[in-house]
């Protein structure tokens, strides 16, 4: 019986490709970014983002992160240009972070690590739903948003939902109060971060992070890994480490 996959050392990325082998593929994220080595390319298109705080549903801790979502079935929340083509639908955001600020983040820019990172899910429209577009190569854009710790910030918002199954409504949180003010990116091909890793991500990585309190890190650090009932595991360390590049381009829409 194999034991569900997890972020402690029997069950954590390393392990991965026992159940998912996939773990060793081409096109594996996250990455080190190095920007020197990443190549400007003024093809690339401003993101255009447009987001409808009436789409928002509701948060659930999923056991490995927590997860906001929305209702996608128009174009009300969605994400065009940028390096992609058509019009992709905000599905979900969730945050990856640290036991301590000084990791957290899932990409890494020049070896750094940041104490949290933010992803905004969105689905290829050319695709029937979101579970026909995650398994399509160019099926998801993901947009990466890296948090740092500002001692006197505001609270990116009160998110407080305990442990793995609890779920409530959540209305009309507006995902854009999560971007930065500068919207450059880095682009490059990847995949899911957790299992299944499924290889269906454009990945578009803000060069600008967004700050947070520590107070909000601390809120981050004070969720569960564990259900109602069981023995408390706080929900911290939710990271995968950077996979090899295996000779991907990395574009930058900034010079
Ligand atoms: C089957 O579809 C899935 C499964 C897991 C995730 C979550 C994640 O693995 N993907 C990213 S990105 N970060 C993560 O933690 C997902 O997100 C799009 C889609
Ligand atoms: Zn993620």
């Amino acid at each position: 019986m194999s034991h569900a996959w997890g972020y402690a050392a029997n069950n954590g990325p390393d392990k991965w490709c026992d159940n998912f082998p996939i773990a060793n593929g081409p096109r594996q994220s996250p990455i080190d970014i190095l920007p020197g080595a990443a190549s400007y390319d003024s093809g690339l298109k401003p993101l255009n983002l447009k987001y409808d705080p009436a789409t928002c549903l509701d948060i659930l801790n999923n056991g490995h992160s927590f997860q906001v979502s929305f209702s996608d079935d128009n174009d009300s929340s969605s994400l065009k240009d940028g390096p992609i083509s058509g019009t992709y639908r905000l599905k979900q955001f969730h945050f990856h972070w640290g036991a301590s600020d000084d990791k957290g983040s899932e990409h890494t820019v020049a070896g750094t690590k940041y104490p949290a990172e933010l992803h905004l899910v969105h689905w290829n429209t050319k695709y029937a739903s979101f579970g026909e577009a995650a398994s399509q190569p160019d099926g998801l854009a993901v947009v990466g948003v890296f948090l740092k710790v500002n001692l006197n910030q505001q609270q990116v918002a009160h998110f407080s939902y305990h442990f793995q199954g609890k779920q409530t409504t959540f209305p009309n949180f507006d995902p854009a109060t999560l971007l930065p003010g500068c919207l450059d990116y880095w682009t490059y091909d990847g995949s899911l971060t957790t299992p299944p890793l499924l290889e269906s991500v454009t990945w578009i990585v803000c060069k600008e992070p967004i700050s947070v309190s520590s107070e909000q890190m601390g809120k981050f650090r004070s969720l569960l890994f564990s259900a109602e009932g069981e023995s408390e595991c706080c929900m911290m360390d939710n990271y995968r480490p950077p996979q090899p590049l295996k000779g991907r381009a990395v574009r930058a829409s900034f010079q």
